[in-house]
């Protein structure tokens, strides 16, 4: 960007692959009317209620409770409480993941080998995911690898496949906004800035459930095709 004749330079992380990525996708949801967006500026981040009808909820909820144990974390930090959920891998070829890993990539547009595999949660009174950015972070030992196998995460997308009776909002407490789970709704957001690297302000957390048992499902896009 040219300011008073002087070049700013680009931050050394931004990408112009990844900046692609999040305009053609903002530019789809716009273009839907079954989507809101969240009307805060730092962070681009898309509602869809009743994205998912109640009988597949069900069934997704099922599936989860059949395969579930304790969360793991990628990060280097050892943090006893940090995501004390249990989770597991839904199969896309499963057949019924599969319309929904499908139909989640369509609804983005973005290709569906990009996705990483949807991964299952579910939250019991207490369990918590604390405050975290989807997107790696390069000073991790784990970044070579995720480099290979698809590189840097762009946007995530969440079902909450119930409602709770307390507890389990997601909160990005520097974009200011707290969603309530309720049964069905899709949530969308771009976890890289216009330019392409990562944006803080999507920092967010699975508040502790209060009440009730919390179950979602979440699909995470990289900027490459993760499956070859
Ligand atoms: O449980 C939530 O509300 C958030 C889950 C989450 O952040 C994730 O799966 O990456
Ligand atoms: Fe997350």
């Amino acid at each position: 960007m040219k300011l008073f004749g002087k070049t700013r330079p680009a931050s050394p992380s931004a990408s112009p692959n990844r900046a692609t990525v999040g305009a053609a996708v903002a530019a789809r949801l716009d273009a839907n009317p079954a989507l809101q967006r969240a009307p805060v500026d730092p962070a681009q981040v898309y509602y869809y209620p009743d994205f998912l009808d109640a009988a597949a909820c069900a069934r997704m909820v099922a599936m989860i409770d059949a395969h579930r144990r304790p969360s793991t974390l990628l990060s280097d930090r050892n943090d006893q409480g940090f995501r004390t959920s249990d989770s597991c891998d839904m199969d896309r070829y499963a057949r019924d993941v599969q319309p929904i890993d499908e139909g989640i990539a369509a609804l983005l547009g973005i290709d569906p080998a990009h996705g990483e595999t949807m991964q299952g949660q579910r939250y019991a009174p207490g369990q918590q995911f604390r405050a975290h950015h989807d997107y790696f972070h390069a000073t991790e030992s784990y970044w070579p690898r995720m480099q290979a196998e698809g590189g840097q995460r762009t946007w995530t997308a969440m079902i909450y496949l119930n409602d709770v009776e307390e507890g389990g909002a997601t909160w990005f407490p520097q974009a200011g906004i707290r969603v309530a789970p309720r049964r069905g709704l899709l949530l969308a957001w771009n976890n890289m800035k216009p330019d392409g690297s990562p944006n803080e302000a999507t920092i967010h957390e699975g508040m502790p459930v209060v009440a009730g048992t919390k179950y979602i499902i979440t699909k995470w896009f990289r900027e490459n095709p993760w499956i070859r």
